[in-house]
């Protein structure tokens, strides 16, 4: 049968902390998951703006409604917001408490703000008792035991232990945003397990460096509720959850969500990353390098001058030449009739679409396409792109071309949003340019790009993806550098 877990907790509707991250956790953990739900909070990544808890009455019915119909095998209480819902759950453990119960204090979110009412802290403390495990941050273990916050692992278990040896429940001590230093000298986000009689067992993890740890505290209390059924003693709960945990930290920024602390990756198990999330999340400084560059933020405002995006034109098209001989190599190189269709096409509109609008907007100022020279960042990316795809596998040359398409869609869907928020009065000097890469055919063209690589990784061996990040990165790059010559005039002679 499978394992039942409830949670009882407060509702982020952002997804990462709360009921929403204790579901995907449960899930996660290959256990069927409910929710009773004691609090709504207005959040997101960067914070909590509200908090609303329902009538406890209300509280009171959705627990009955769950006893009176399944059986609990593993709880976890999270926010509950109130000393009436925190009354409500004291009753209700009182008759129908479950085998396994993990209570997470939760007073105060890692953003600073308030989860629990003042007045409510003397009740919280009064239902310690009742729970198997406590799980509280270190900012709520110093509040439980009266103390300043521990300023290391040492002084947050002996907090663990007062905690412990007053309340008769094992405490977790979470020394994660404590860090220390291991044998070899690596940061670790060590936790340690306390129990009531003096004992601590550490349990240890890699210190992972992100700013995905939105809902890190919630999903840990849910995951050790998940396995304690399924695992012989809290200490064996907590060696699983916490790799667990390390994992969802680990694919935290690939998930791409919100723009404060992200949320980590609940299911990064049974989704794991592919190629293309993971090397987007990596150039995610290489993309914004672009977004933020003078050549993209003149060009997007229009007031980039004439000599700046003429030396840029005359580059790119030098550039789009061989890149289509490129893009007919990956089609040569195609393992199956689709990838040779998708590549010999992209081929022909490079030439036909890109490279026309280019001449476009070259005879349109008197320019023409024939004696320019080709600048030395051109003949690095040109050759970059050469090799990949004459001495590379499909899947290296895949990965090489993917930059020009997704990059390229990339700022043109940004520069078309704000060209759509223009009044159409203003007239735009490039707005053919804009409109060219904010097409949404060319969003589907990067979609199938992106596929075809991602299939590419899936079927490569190891050597050959290790080639394929180095080649999306590399190209990656050369698009950066490939911009900012634009800007970097005297003006190569065009
Ligand atoms: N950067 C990190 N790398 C590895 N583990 C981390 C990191 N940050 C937190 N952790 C781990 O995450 C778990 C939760 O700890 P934390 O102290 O962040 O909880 P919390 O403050 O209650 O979280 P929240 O309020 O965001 O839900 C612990 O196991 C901790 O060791
Ligand atoms: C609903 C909810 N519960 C707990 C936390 C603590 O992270 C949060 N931010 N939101």
């Amino acid at each position: 049968m499978t394992v039942r877990v409830l949670s009882i907790a407060g509702s982020d509707p952002s997804g990462g902390a709360g009921i929403q991250a204790d579901l995907k956790t449960f899930a996660a953990q290959g256990t069927y998951g409910m929710a009773v739900i004691a609090s709504l909070t207005a959040q997101n990544t960067a914070g909590v703006r509200g908090v609303f808890s329902p009538p406890a009455s209300f509280l009171a019915q959705q627990l009955d409604a769950i006893s009176d119909d399944i059986a609990v095998d593993a709880v976890k209480i999270g926010m509950l917001g109130s000393a009436e819902n925190i009354a409500v759950v004291d009753t209700w453990l009182a008759t129908h408490r479950p085998p396994f119960v993990v209570l997470d204090p939760v007073m105060v979110a890692t953003s600073g703000d308030r989860l629990l009412d003042e007045n409510a802290e003397s009740a919280l403390r009064a239902l310690l008792p009742r729970a198997d495990l406590l799980t509280p941050n270190v900012a709520e273990l110093a509040v439980l035991v009266g103390d300043e916050p521990a300023r290391d692992l040492d002084g947050a278990i002996a907090q663990g232990k007062a905690l412990a040896s007053s309340t008769g429940a094992q405490v977790l001590v979470k020394g994660g945003h404590l860090g220390s230093a291991g044998a070899d000298g690596d940061q670790l986000a060590t936790d340690a397990l306390v129990g009531p009689d003096g004992s601590v067992t550490l349990v240890p993890g890699p210190w992972v460096s992100t700013t995905n740890t939105h809902g890190t505290g919630c999903s840990l209390s849910s995951a050790l509720a998940a396995l304690r059924p399924q695992r012989e003693s809290w200490a064996a709960a907590a060696v699983d959850a916490k790799a667990w945990l390390t994992g969802a930290l680990a694919g935290g920024a690939a998930l791409g969500v919100g723009q404060g602390r992200g949320p980590v990756d609940h299911l990064h198990a049974l989704f794991p990353a592919t190629f293309s999330t993971q090397e987007w999340s990596r150039i995610a400084p290489i993309r914004a390098a672009i977004e933020t560059m003078p050549f993209i933020v003149a060009l997007a405002d229009g007031s980039l001058p004439w000599v700046n995006f003429r030396f840029y034109l005359a580059q790119d098209a030098q550039y789009l030449r061989e890149y289509a001989r490129c893009l007919a190599r990956v089609a040569a190189l195609a393992p199956d009739q689709d990838a040779q269709e998708f590549f010999a096409h992209s081929s022909a509109a490079a030439l036909e679409a890109e490279m026309g609008l280019h001449r476009t907007l070259l005879t349109a100022h008197g320019e023409s396409l024939s004696g320019i020279e080709t600048s030395p960042v051109t003949t690095a990316y040109l050759d970059h792109l050469h090799r990949c795809c004459a001495t590379g596998s499909y899947a290296e040359a895949a990965a090489a071309v993917l930059p020009c398409f997704w990059l390229y869609q990339h700022i043109g869907e940004r520069l078309g949003v704000l060209q759509a928020q223009r009044s159409s009065a203003d007239a735009h000097p490039y707005a053919a340019w804009i409109e060219t890469y904010a097409d949404p055919a060319f969003a589907a063209a990067t979609t199938s790009a992106i596929g075809f690589a991602d299939r590419a990784f899936q079927a490569g061996s190891p050597a050959e993806r290790d080639a394929m990040i180095a080649a999306f990165e590399r190209s990656s790059r050369y698009e950066w550098m490939f911009f900012a010559q634009g800007t970097d005039l005297p003006a190569w002679p065009v």
